[in-house]
């Protein structure tokens, strides 16, 4: 093995917002705060009005009974260490108890009416994000995902939709903690304007030690992540059900234990290193804020001594120093969630106005009737990052009832022209005109069977059905379909038949070999009732009885409906009303076959190599 480790891996979209957090000091931190927790409530406010405003009002009302709870609490020390029998202290402390136990009973019902609201919230919210969401990812031509930037902030929004709702509780969550401290201080300024300043004091280090400290945590994340995608590749890579035979067949199991064991060995010691600069971190924060604390406390001392404040605002105070402390521990929290799944909101926010500039304007475009005649107008196409163009200046005419034939060496450009009339990508240059009209996105009159398909996850009747999902399943057109394409007997054959599921993640589900794939999806192509059908390499899996069956039912299409075939096995076009000869992006021949194998060209040279193969192969035999 010359590769010592495996290649670099790119930045994932899971890293960017913890990223994000981690290159940002304390201070940018939280002057970035406002603008996300707008735009949060900004969603959850299209989302669900009411609830959003249940919760917010919720957040005020119990930092207000917060403020009110603690000032009946310094009511009642008043009363308590008040001169008097102790019977007469405790009658006189009632009202305020009775205040306390009020406050506190109507924080816990605000509480759960927050609880229920954001239970309700939290799906609304998803629904809106993913159907806003995926209307535009299905809708981007395919073009969109040849560029990089594009695929990759598609990957980030997609992966990243639930960071809306994140965001969205977090900011509550936020802004409730928040509001508590305002609370709190509120409070202790009624009480006495000069502990407010001793609460900022005691506090500030630790919220300065914490944010310090969560830096540090996302720190370690970022540092560690190349390292733990590099270790799921790897376990992926020696316990998958895909790789198990290649791993066996090219003796790949040292080699990859030997690497985990590096990547493992590397992993442990940077983690103990990174923990213990947590611990430190977390250490200094607390030693300092146990300082501030008792330097506090101190003060406070000083000031009973000195007859400033009484014992009653004294202790009130030491309560709400503990209160805002709680408070201070979880809003922490929030702003490291906010700010890390700010970013990922942002990335979803970023995704969709640049996918805006993707989407086809077809919805004002009159549906496409009946074909009589599809034109290539001087239609190039030009690859992101590619020097020479796929396509160029190719022009051709196809009439209704045809059956033409793409041919061409691999890469001569004929998938990418066909993706081009059925106007899965848009040309860079030229047009293509169905019945003298270009059409903007995919002609729903066009049917394709591509030759890099999708095995749908679906039973094998559904498989057939996706030629024409926008009518019911009809069981007749379905066997009709699967026979033509030599699919019926096999689909038979199969446990549940027509109902069995093609993917084995399901219970029951089977997986077929690459030629009865191959089988189903050409059924579905024959299944659609599409004026012109497109059939990409329909036969490169398929055996010779199956290949044979399958071109008898194209060519019993041959003037009643159109089709366009791409193949290499040229005995197959021989029959073809017209082919057209690619090679290098450009149409270098045209004709039927007879013409083109008299004019002695590039098909003639092809088609001559590949008989011969057989003419040898029969001799030899
Ligand atoms: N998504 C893509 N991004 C960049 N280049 C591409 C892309 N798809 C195809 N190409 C390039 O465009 C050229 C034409 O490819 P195309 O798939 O149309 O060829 P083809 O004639 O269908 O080949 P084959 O016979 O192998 O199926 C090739 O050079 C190929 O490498």
């Amino acid at each position: 093995m010359s590769e010592p480790v495996l290649p670099e891996l790119r930045t994932m979209w899971w890293e960017s917002g913890n990223r994000a957090r981690a290159e940002i000091g304390a201070f940018t931190l939280i002057a970035g705060l406002p603008g996300l927790v707008g735009q949060a409530l900004r969603v959850s406010w299209r989302a669900d009005r009411v609830r959003t405003s249940v919760i917010a009002v919720s957040a005020l009302l119990s930092g207000a009974m917060a403020t009110f709870g603690l000032l009946a609490t310094q009511q009642v020390l008043i009363e308590l260490f008040a001169a008097g029998p102790t019977p007469d202290r405790l009658r006189a402390a009632f009202p305020a108890l009775t205040a306390l136990a009020v406050a506190t009973a109507i924080r816990s019902l605000l509480t759960v009416a927050t609880g229920y609201a954001q239970n309700s919230l939290t799906p609304r919210v998803n629904h809106a994000v993913e159907q806003r969401l995926f209307a535009v990812t299905t809708a981007v031509p395919l073009e969109a995902f040849d560029e990089d930037a594009f695929a990759d902030d598609m990957e980030r929004a997609t992966r990243n939709s639930d960071a809306v709702i994140l965001l969205v509780q977090a900011s509550f969550d936020l802004l409730a903690s928040a509001i508590g401290i305002v609370a709190v201080g509120v409070a202790v300024v009624v009480i006495h304007p000069l502990l407010l300043l001793a609460l900022i004091v005691a506090t500030a280090p630790r919220l300065w030690a914490s944010l310090h400290a969560g830096r540090v945590r996302y720190l370690t994340y970022v540092a560690s992540s190349v390292r733990h995608r590099r270790l799921r590749l790897l376990h992926d890579l020696m316990a998958e059900r895909d790789s198990a035979p290649e791993l066996r067949a090219y003796r790949l199991r040292r080699f990859l234990l030997e690497q985990h064991d590096q990547v493992m060995g590397a992993e442990t010691k940077i983690q103990i290193d990174l923990s213990r600069r947590i611990s430190t971190t977390m250490t200094i924060g607390s030693f300092v804020g146990g300082l501030a604390t008792a330097a506090v406390y101190v003060l406070l001392g000083l000031l009973l001594l000195d007859g400033q404040i009484p014992l009653s605002a004294a202790a009130t105070c030491v309560v709400a120093l503990q209160a805002a402390q709680r408070t201070l521990t979880s809003s922490i929290y929030q702003i490291d969630r906010v700010y890390a799944e700010g970013q990922h909101f942002r990335d979803y926010v970023v995704f969709l106005d640049r996918a805006e500039e993707h989407l086809p304007d077809d919805a004002s475009a009159p549906a496409p009737g009946p074909l009589s005649v599809l034109r290539v107008d001087a239609v190039s196409l030009r690859y992101p990052g590619r020097e020479q163009p796929a396509l160029d200046a190719v022009d051709l005419t196809i009439e209704a009832g045809q059956t033409v034939a793409f041919v061409g060496e691999n890469g001569s450009g004929k998938s990418t022209l066909a993706a081009l009339i059925a106007g899965l990508r848009r040309p860079s240059s030229g047009a293509v005109r169905w019945n003298g009209e270009p059409w903007p996105g995919h002609n729903p009159r066009i049917a394709v069977v591509t030759q890099s398909f999708y095995k749908w996850p679906f039973t094998a009747a559904a498989n057939i059905h996706l030629g024409q999902v926008e009518r019911d399943p009809e069981q007749e057109r379905l066997e009709e379909a699967a026979r033509r394409a030599a699919a019926h007997d096999m689909i038979a054959a199969l446990p549940f038949g027509y109902r069995t599921l093609l993917d084995r993640t399901f219970a029951d589900g089977q997986d077929l070999s690459g030629g009865q794939w191959q089988r189903i999806t050409a059924a579905r192509g024959f299944y659609s009732s599409a004026d012109l059908l497109i059939m990409d390499e329909p036969s490169s899996a398929l055996d010779p009885r199956a290949e044979d069956a399958l071109f008898q039912a194209i060519r019993d299409r041959q003037g009643v409906t159109t089709t366009i075939l791409i193949t290499h096995r040229l005995a197959n076009v021989r029959h073809a009303d017209r082919i057209y000869v690619l090679h290098e992006g450009r149409l270098v021949e045209t004709g039927t076959h007879d013409d083109l194998v008299r004019a002695g060209g590039r098909y003639a040279d092809l088609f001559t190599l590949q008989a011969a193969g057989y003419r040898s192969a029969g001799g030899a035999g």
